[in-house]
């Protein structure tokens, strides 16, 4: 539980966000923003899992069963106090004592009444607007709800269309971010995947259900380790566009009606945000990017088949997400272990199951991450179980780095030559291949190597335009201001400020020095003159070849051919 004070965000506002209208931003602001900007990437990146629990409200079936709710939260020491159950003998009450646990935040979401009650907006600004943060910061985040069937993680993940839940929020809190940004030379570009793990197979939610069931299949780069083929990845401008495919790919989730909850996800969900920002730092000629993913995992729920009396298809997926949910268990206390005890060397399960192979890097590599324990006020043995494990868990150490890529605007003229070199070659032995009918296996490697890269130089094209145009927004607003500075300094020659005399000063010496000041005013004023006209006329020659250079690489863009 958490007081309001806890509640309230103390995370830092992102590193790009100014109040000063980019209109009147000087070039000393711009690059002062910029410093910020480098800044970030000074920040450390490790420290252990973040460990919040969450207990929901008592619902209709344990008020009905008037179900006592044993579960008591401190919202001084962030404590979770589990007590044992009522009803029971003294021997089974000693034996299953009172347990506390201490975790980086306890929620208490139990009656709104309350004062510590932590709402949908706490959860966020408490951890979401932390977790977005790094993103800008250039860290991957993962952020994923744990807990028995009907604890409430889907509703503390995607929430309901009144109370959203941490994954809408986000997404709101992105577009925001990206939108009230005024630094004219960074660009975002943010992409969106959704899939769900059913049964121990991949399904892309973005892709509409068909007859017979379509599953992905996951695969391992030497580079970004496993990763999973021909997953829809889409780019997303606005808000609007991506709690559009938010809502599409909740509406294809695996759902089924159990004893324990009308709507139970019977599927492990994982939506991901990849932020990408290009920022051009203009006197070098240089980009930086910086790439952040934003995982949101909604794991299905824990469950026991004596308590959700499922059979047939229920109990075969229950026990399919038991088994992952174990796995996960087994690489989470691996972990743990070799985080209290650095010098063993753990042999990490991830491979066992499809959920832990593809969360390999947000549980025990490069991210950021939190687990929300979800629980339920009045289930002693699940409850605990939760809780043990969120204990566990806390002892993860993390390695995340921030992933920033520098180059020169040349590397990236000659990696975008490389790549149509490449392609070109492709598609001259593709036509061949199809010239003489041969379907070879080598042939259909080479068409998906070819489909692969063709999709990576667009989206490098892309990234290229935006560069271009933040340039120009960039150089637009030095021309501005350069603009401002020039009439002032104009003003002020037509009509000098007059000279305020000093009483002490003698009658002779004050016409004097009057004349002599004047003088060097005048100076200082067209040397200053002079230097602001030679940079406006450098300015103009820059706007002129970025845009001339914009121009000519969308009309190459354009001439691409997309398929063979
Ligand atoms: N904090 C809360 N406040 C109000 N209602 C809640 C809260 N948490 C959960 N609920 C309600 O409890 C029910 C179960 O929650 P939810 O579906 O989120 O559980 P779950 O853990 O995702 O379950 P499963 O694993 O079966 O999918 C829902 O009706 C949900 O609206």
């Amino acid at each position: 539980m958490a007081t309001e004070a806890r509640m309230r965000s103390s995370a830092s506002t992102p590193s790009l966000r100014s109040s000063t209208p980019a209109q009147f931003r000087g070039y000393r602001e711009v690059q002062a923003a910029q410093q910020k900007y480098a800044k970030a990437a000074e920040h450390p990146g490790g420290g252990n899992v973040k460990v919040v629990v969450r207990v929901r409200t008592l619902l209709p079936r344990e008020i009905e069963k008037e179900a006592p709710c044993i579960v008591e939260m401190n919202p001084n020491t962030q404590s979770t106090i589990l007590y044992a159950p009522a009803g029971l003998d003294q021997n089974m009450k000693r034996k299953l004592e009172k347990k506390v646990f201490t975790f980086d935040n306890s929620f208490w979401s139990v009656n709104p009444k309350d004062a510590h009650y932590a709402d949908q907006d706490n959860i966020y600004n408490s951890l979401g607007e932390e977790f977005l943060d790094h993103n800008f910061e250039g860290y991957h985040t993962c952020i994923f709800a744990y807990g028995q069937t009907g604890s409430g993680k889907s509703y503390s993940m995607m929430g309901t269309a009144e109370k959203p839940g941490l994954i809408p929020r986000t997404c709101e809190d992105l577009f925001q971010r990206i939108e009230s940004n005024d630094v004219p030379n960074i660009s975002y570009s943010v992409r969106v995947s959704y899939f769900e793990v059913y049964n121990e197979h991949v399904r892309d939610l973005l892709v509409s259900r068909r007859d017979t069931p379509y599953y992905l299949k996951v695969r391992e780069s030497p580079t970004d380790g496993p990763y999973i083929k021909d997953l829809t990845e889409v780019p997303v401008k606005s808000l609007q566009e991506v709690l559009k495919y938010m809502r599409q790919g909740d509406t294809s989730r695996s759902v089924a009606a159990t004893k324990m909850n009308d709507v139970s996800s019977r599927s492990h969900a994982v939506f991901t945000l990849i932020l990408k920002q290009i920022y051009h730092d203009m006197e070098r000629d240089e980009t930086t990017e910086r790439l952040a993913r934003i995982r949101l995992v909604d794991l299905a729920g824990s469950e026991r088949a004596k308590s959700t009396e499922a059979t047939g298809q229920r109990l075969r997926e229950g026990s399919n997400i038991n088994k992952s949910l174990a796995t996960l268990g087994r690489v989470i206390a691996a972990l743990a272990e070799s985080g209290n005890n650095p010098r063993r060397k753990e042999v990490v399960p991830y491979r066992d199951s499809v959920l832990t192979w593809l969360l390999k890097d947000s549980l025990g590599g490069n991210s950021k991450t939190a687990m929300i324990a979800c629980i339920s006020p009045t289930d002693y043995e699940e409850t605990l179980s939760t809780l043990r494990y969120a204990d566990q868990a806390k002892n993860i150490k993390l390695r995340a780095i921030i992933n920033q890529d520098q180059r020169s605007s040349a590397a990236r003229d000659a990696q975008i030559e490389e790549m149509s070199e490449t392609i070109r070659n492709l598609q001259l032995s593709l036509s061949q291949a199809n010239a003489t009918k041969k379907q070879t296996e080598t042939q259909n490697t080479q068409l998906e190597e070819y489909q692969t890269k063709v999709e990576r130089m667009q989206q490098l094209m892309e990234e290229d335009r935006q560069v271009a145009e933040c340039k120009i927004r960039s150089l637009q607003t030095q021309n501005d201001a350069l603009k401002l500075h020039l009439k002032l300094a104009l003003d002020s020659l037509k009509d000098p400020i007059p000279h305020v005399p000093d009483p002490e000063e003698k009658e002779n010496s004050m016409i004097y020095d009057e004349e002599e000041d004047q003088e060097d005013l005048d100076v200082d004023l067209s040397l200053h003159l002079e230097d602001l006209m030679k940079d406006l006329g450098n300015f103009r020659k820059k706007l002129a070849d970025d845009t001339g250079r914009f121009v000519g690489k969308v009309r190459h863009l354009q001439e691409l051919p997309v398929n063979c």
